[in-house]
C-alpha cells in the first residue's frame, strides 16, 4: 500500500512538472518535456482529469476512465494516442464522429481533447460500459446463452442503424467495439465505441481493403463500404457471441488476406456448409442481410427473423446478467 502511496505521488508529480513546463514556451523549457505513457498511472491528474483505471488498448493508443478532478461524477474514457502522421486521420475522424453524435448511452460523445506533449495527445469522451469481447471472456465457456446472443443481435441491427442515420459507416465493428451500458432507465442496453475507421455515409465510396475475419466478402475485396459491409459484421459478431469461428478451422492460413477472402466467398456461396444444425440460422442471417444489399435493409424483416429463431422466446427482452466475484457478467 505505501509502496503504491510512494509511486503515485511521484507519477503525480512527474505529469504535474510537466504541465508547469508546457506553460512556459522558452526553448529550455520545452526541452524539459518527458512524458512517458507509464506517467499514466491510477490517481494521476493529466489536464484536470483523475485517471481511474486502464480500460483498453488497440491499435491507435490506450484507454483509460477518468473522473473531471473538480467536479467528481461521471466516469468519462481519455484516450491516449500518438502523435504521429500515419495516426492523425483516424485521431481526426474520431473526433468528427464524437462531436456529430447526440448525447445517448448509445454512442460516446466528446468532452474535450488536448495535447499532452509533442508526442502523445488526448481526447475524452463519455464512458459506454464494457465491451462485449471483455464480458464473453469472463465466462469459461467463453461465450454468451443462445438467448442473450439473439438480444444482442436484435439490439444491434436497430443500433447500427441509429448510427447509420448520422452520417457514418463504422467500418469497426467487432466485440470490441460494442458495449454493455445502460439507458436512462437503468435497462441493459448496448452502445457502439471507436469511430477511427468511420467514413461519411455519403462521401466518395471508400475501397480500403478490410481484410479481416469479421468483415463482409466485400469489404475483404476492397469494394466501395456500404451499410450493408456494417450490418453484415453484426452476423459475425454473432458467432463470436457464440464462440464460433466457422471460418477459422485452424488448418490452414486463415491470417493471409488472399486465403481469407477466398474463404469468406466460400462462405458467401454457401453459409450452412460451415455451420452445424443447431447454428443454421447464423447462415440463413447472414444470406437474408446479403440479399438486401442492393434494395437497402429492411430492418423489420431482420428482426422478424431474429424472433423466429426460438418462437418461445422475446429477443426484445433485456439482456440479463449478474455479478460474479464483484463482476458484471453476461450468461
Ligand atoms: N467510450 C468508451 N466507453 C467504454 N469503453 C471504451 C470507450 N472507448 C474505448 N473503450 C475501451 O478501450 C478499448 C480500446 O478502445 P478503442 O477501440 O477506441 O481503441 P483503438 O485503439 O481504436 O482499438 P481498435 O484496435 O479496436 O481499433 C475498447 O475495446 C474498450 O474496451
Amino acid at each position: 500500500m505505501i509502496r503504491n502511496l510512494r509511486l503515485t505521488s511521484y507519477g503525480n508529480c512527474r505529469v504535474q512538472h510537466l504541465f508547469a513546463h508546457r506553460r512556459v514556451t522558452t526553448p529550455s523549457a520545452t526541452k524539459i518535456i518527458c512524458f512517458r505513457m507509464a506517467d499514466l498511472q491510477p490517481n494521476n491528474v493529466i489536464n484536470g482529469y483523475r485517471i481511474l483505471s486502464v480500460i483498453g488498448s488497440g491499435k491507435f493508443g490506450k484507454c483509460y476512465t477518468v473522473q473531471n478532478e473538480r467536479r467528481a461524477g461521471a466516469t468519462m474514457v481519455m484516450k491516449v494516442l500518438r502523435n504521429i502522421p500515419a495516426e492523425e486521420q483516424a485521431y481526426q475522424r474520431e473526433l468528427e464522429v464524437l462531436r456529430s453524435l447526440p448525447q445517448t448511452y448509445k454512442f460516446a460523445t466528446f468532452i474535450a481533447e488536448f495535447p499532452i506533449d509533442a508526442n502523445y495527445k488526448c481526447i475524452v469522451m463519455t464512458y459506454c460500459g464494457i465491451s462485449l469481447h471483455k464480458l464473453r471472456l469472463r465466462n469459461d465457456n467463453g461465450r454468451f446463452s443462445l438467448e442473450n446472443t439473439l438480444r444482442i443481435g436484435y439490439q444491434l441491427f436497430d443500433l447500427v442503424h441509429s448510427f447509420h442515420s448520422f452520417g457514418w459507416l463504422h467500418r469497426d465493428i467487432h466485440s470490441g467495439n460494442v458495449t454493455l451500458t445502460t439507458d436512462q432507465f437503468h435497462r441493459p442496453k448496448l452502445g457502439i465505441i471507436d469511430y477511427g475507421l468511420c467514413v461519411p455515409r455519403n462521401g466518395p465510396p471508400s475501397t480500403d481493403v478490410l481484410s479481416m475475419w469479421n468483415k463482409s466478402l466485400y469489404a475483404n475485396l476492397g469494394l466501395p463500404f456500404s451499410e450493408t459491409d456494417d450490418y453484415v459484421t453484426i452476423v459475425f459478431l454473432l458467432m463470436r457471441c457464440l464462440n464460433l469461428q466457422p471460418l477459422d478451422r485452424g488448418d490452414k492460413p486463415f491470417d493471409r488476406p488472399l486465403f481469407r477472402a477466398a474463404q469468406k466467398a466460400q462462405f458467401h456461396h454457401s453459409p450452412k456448409t460451415f455451420l452445424s444444425r443447431e447454428y443454421q440460422w447464423i447462415g440463413k442471417l447472414y444470406t437474408l442481410v446479403e440479399s438486401q444489399r442492393y434494395t437497402g435493409i429492411d430492418i423489420n424483416a431482420v428482426k422478424t427473423y431474429i424472433r423466429s429463431v426460438n418462437r418461445n422466446f422475446d429477443p426484445s427482452s433485456d439482456i440479463t446478467h449478474a455479478v460474479r466475484n464483484g463482476l458484471v457478467i453476461i450468461d
